[in-house]
Parts: structure tokens; sequence; C-alpha cells
């Protein structure tokens, strides 16, 4: 069963809250299937799932190497990645990489996103990819190929003739193929033409036409009908087996389970060095700690989100439900009354993700004497109909909380000042209370701060690279806690918004942080 905190955390965010109270927003770039920024010819949701084939097209599943690593991003170059698709989907990847989504975990979570808006059906999406740090081998099928080829291209992907087959028709039925990249199979180079896989803008739906038309002999698809018979790579591949699989796939139903199986399989092929988690799913109740911080009164701020699945078949009713919370004390006795939570006007206080998942939220904000402390809290969801309570106390021991360490949030602060070279300087400024038992056990130099650090790699994307940076101690003790301070820590313009975490002899006790929640904020000190 699932316990809070999970390493999956931030990726099941991104999957399940797309729009309403505290979305992530990943849906933005496909808020529609056919959504493409406006750009003549572009289709977001097309190019993702473009991406991600190409990505894992030059996997060698017997060698165990390849498959969905992000290396694409470092292979637009070459010739079998033509087009500006690669770039543009990490382009907007780029907002949403942290140390806990890797750019492989985005690249599967923009398929399963595309087939959610597009209309397919759900893919299950499995977290734990790893980013490659350079340019894998080449090996990506081009239309100018022979069967055999392609056939044996698959296989070495591990996919047979009929899912090979499968994958192309279920690829070919978003998109089309772009007038200025292609002109030798559409016979035109004009910009933003694009010569769509199916007629009636059904490219823009996740559905079965670029099969049926294809046996109905009237399809729009140029890489069946094209002039050019060498460039005609749909045509030998959807005839490899006499049309059995594609007749196959002209049941509706059976084409969308199996698309949505080999896009599953499409995302979950990596290295053998990775290890997938199981397939995500919406976590029932989960808890946001946003704040646990020492304020001028010398009480400890608390607050945070109670975040209720409801709908589907959860039982719940959103305007049904009320939520508390309950806390335990340092010494591990509960010493809060119920803290209401309450429901947020803003969006209603609900959200919605891919699959159609939906949540409402509750709001908590209390303060906790700084000397009883906190360790942990229990939550209480009541349905108000029937007035009954559940409690959830994350498989018996509560949600934990370490008060040892507390960021304050309000006393850092990041600016960026434009230099001679037109370039940004950043700085930071971390503050943290440290609680002074905690630093008569460790030496306070042991406090350190953990910055998620964006390297540029010659890709869209940077690498994170993890820089260690030591507090300093100051003057200021408030309420049974020392103040301690990374200063204006030079930072990269590339960096303006990443994450961090405060370890403590050697132990995190803050987690994943965002910095950008402090842009263009000043230090506000902490005065009593
Ligand atoms: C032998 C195998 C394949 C060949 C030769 C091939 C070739 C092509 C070509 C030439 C284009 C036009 C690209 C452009 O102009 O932007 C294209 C588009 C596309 N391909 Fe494939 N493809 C193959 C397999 C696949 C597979 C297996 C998938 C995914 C499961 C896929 C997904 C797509 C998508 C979604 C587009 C539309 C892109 C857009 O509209 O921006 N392809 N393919």
């Amino acid at each position: 069963d699932y316990v809070w905190p999970g390493p999956n955390d931030h990726m099941e965010d991104l999957l399940y809250l797309q729009s309403g109270f505290n979305r992530f927003g990943f849906v933005d770039g496909i808020l529609s299937c056919a959504f493409g920024q406006n750009v003549r010819g572009r289709q977001n949701s097309a190019e993702w799932i473009r991406t991600a084939y190409h990505d894992m097209s030059t996997a060698d599943v017997d060698a165990g190497t390849g498959g969905l690593d992000a290396s694409i991003m470092f292979e637009t170059m070459r010739d079998e990645n033509k087009g500006s698709a690669f770039n543009n989907t990490f382009g907007h990847l780029h907002s949403f990489h942290t140390t806990r989504s890797t750019g492989a975990d985005l690249l599967a979570l923009a398929v399963v996103g595309s087939m959610s808006v597009c209309g397919g059906h759900d893919v299950p999406l499995r977290v734990g990819r790893i980013d490659a740090t350079e340019a894998g081998r080449t090996g990506v099928p081009e239309p100018q190929q022979d069967l055999e080829t392609h056939t044996k291209m698959f296989a070495m992907q591990g996919f047979n003739q009929t899912e090979m087959i499968e994958l192309v028709a279920c690829g070919h039925t978003l998109g089309g193929v772009h007038h200025e990249d292609f002109p030798e199979i559409t016979g035109d180079d004009t910009e933003g033409n694009v010569t769509a896989f199916e007629y009636d803008d059904s490219q823009f739906t996740f559905d079965n036409k670029v099969v049926t038309e294809y046996l109905a002999n009237k399809t729009s698809n140029p890489l069946v009908s094209g002039a050019n018979d060498t460039m005609n790579s749909d045509k030998r591949i959807f005839a490899a087996d006499g049309g059995a699989t594609m007749r196959a796939l002209s049941d509706a139903t059976h084409f969308q389970s199996r698309c949505a199986t080999l896009m599953a399989r499409m995302i979950d092929t990596v290295p053998s060095t990775v290890t997938l988690s199981e397939p995500l799913t919406p976590i029932d109740v989960k808890p946001y700690v946003n704040t646990l911080a020492l304020n001028a009164n010398g009480t400890v701020d608390f607050s945070g989100y109670v975040r209720v699945h409801y709908g589907g078949d959860t039982g719940r009713s959103a305007d049904d439900l009320s939520a508390s919370i309950t806390y335990v004390n340092r010494a591990g006795k509960t010493v809060s009354k119920p803290v209401q939570a309450v429901r947020p006007t803003w969006r209603d206080g609900t959200a919605t993700g891919f699959g159609g998942i939906s949540f409402v939220f509750f709001e908590w904000d209390t303060q906790v004497d700084a000397e009883e402390g906190i360790s942990a809290f229990n939550i209480f969801v009541t349905t108000k109909s029937t007035n009954e309570t559940v409690e959830y106390d994350n498989g018996g021991k509560g949600f934990p909380v370490k008060d040892t360490v507390l960021f304050q949030q309000k006393q850092s602060c990041q600016t960026f000042t434009q230099n001679e070279s037109g370039g940004y300087d950043g700085s930071l400024t971390i503050a943290a209370a440290v609680r002074d038992d905690a630093i008569d056990n460790t030496s306070a130099s042991e406090l350190a701060l953990h910055y998620a650090m964006h390297v540029p790699q010659g890709a869209v994307l940077e690498r994170l690279e993890t820089q260690v940076e030591p507090f300093v101690q100051t003057e200021q003790k408030i309420a049974g806690y020392t103040l301690f301070e990374v200063k204006n820590m030079a930072i990269n313009d590339k960096s303006d918004s990443t994450t961090f975490d405060i370890s403590l002899g050697g132990e995190t006790a803050v987690e994943f942080q965002k910095t950008g929640a402090l842009s263009q904020e000043s230090c506000v000190p902490l005065v009593q």
C-alpha cells in the first residue's frame, strides 16, 4: 500500500493534476489534440508521440541498450530525425524537468497525455527512467528503406511483424508529413504545409481511419499513396502479412486496445539498467505540506492541503466531503484538536487529470508550538450526508513531519541582474531554522544545501547537477531554533526555476523545495 511521502509523488501530480486547483499544467502543450500554439502545420500531440518513437526506436532489446532514455535530444541533427518536432517537444518538457521527473519519464507522460487528449485508451504510466547523457546509436526507420530492413529494425526494438504493423498504424493515426521536411514524399516544400495521414481532420483524433481508409483504397496517407513508391513505407508495412493485421485493426475496439498496449510497450522499452515502477494510480488521500516554518511570534506555521480522490469508483462526491487533521507532537502525543481544512473557492477546490481522474482539495493553516514541536499528522475525511468519518493514518504511523530543520521561505529569495554580456547573473539566499538540540548533536557545519543546478549540455534539457553548499550560522535565535543561511549564492540563468534539498548530518531534512516560488521575492527578515 502507498505510504506518504512516496518517491513518485511528483510524477503522480504531473499525471493527475492538469486543470483546476493546484494544477501542474502539463496539459498546456496539448490543450486539444490539434493544438500547436497556432503554428501552421504543428500538432503537438503528434510531435510528442513521434518524438517518443524516435527516441525508443534505437533500442537494442537483446543488448539491453537504448529505448526511452531521452537520448533523442542529442540526436536532432541526424537525417533520420528531420524536423523541429524533437526540439519543440523537449521545449515543452523543459519546465517540468526536475530531480523527480526525468526527461525520459516526461516523454513517457507526453505519450500518455497525448493518447488521453486525442481520445485513445488510457496508457498506464510507469516511472523511473534515466536520461542519457549523450547520443545513442543511429537506426530510426526511414521511409526509403525496404520492408526487410524495417522488419529487422522493429525486431531489434522488440516488436514482431504484427506488432510492427500495429505500432505504425497506431502512430500514423495522428499528424502527417511536413512538406518542408519531406518534399521527396509530398512533391512540395512549402513551409507549414502538411499532408495528413487521414482525411477530414481525422488526424486530430486517435481513431482507426488510417486503417479503414487504407483498406478502402482511399487514403490520404502519403506513406501509402505517395507518387514516389520508394518512399511508401506504410504501404509495404501494412501489406507485410497480406493485410491480416490491418483487417483486424479495422475493428475500432481492437485498434484502441492494441494501440494502448503497444504505446505502453513503446514507452516501457528502457535500458536494462532501468527498473520501472508499477503503473501510477491516483493516490486516494494525499497531503501536501506547503509551509513548515518559524514565524516572528516564535511558533511554527504549518499549512498544506489534503487532496481527496472523488468520483469514478471511489463512491465519493466532492460536495459531500469535509476534511480535518490532527497532529502529534515531537514526543508522539496527539496535541491538537482537529484542525478544520477548508475547501478553497479558487476553481471550486477541485482538479482533474489525464484519464478523467478528479480530486477535491481542503486547505489547512495552523500554528504549532515550537517547544512541543510536531512529528506527524493524521487526516480525517467526513461524508457530510452520513456524518461518517474515516481516519487516514498513512499505514499506522501518521504522515511524518520533521521539525528539526525548517525551510524559511519568507527569509529566502532569488534575484537576477543583467550582466555586461547581456545575460543574467542570479543570486540565491536560502534560510533555514535549525532546532538547537539538533545542533548540539551534530556539528552545525553539517547543514548543507543540495541545489539542483541546471548545466547546459548542448541539448534542450540541461543536465541537473547537485551543488552542495554549507550553511552559515547567524546570530539570530528564536523559540529554541537558530537561523542559518546560504547567502547570495551565485546561480546561472538556466537555474531560475529548480529545486533543492537541505541535509543535516548527512540526512535529508527538507526535500524538493522549488526555487520558482522565490522569484522576485526579497528576503524578509524574521523580526520578533
Ligand atoms: C517504419 C517506420 C516508420 C517510418 C518510416 C515513419 C515515417 C514517418 C514520416 C516520414 C513522418 C513525417 C514526419 C514529419 O513530416 O514531421 C512520420 C510522422 C509521424 N510518425 Fe512515423 N514512421 C514510422 C513509424 C512510426 C511509429 C512506430 C510511430 C509511433 C508509434 C510513428 C509516429 C508518427 C507520428 C505521430 C507522426 C506525425 C508527426 C507530426 O504530424 O508532426 N511513426 N512518420
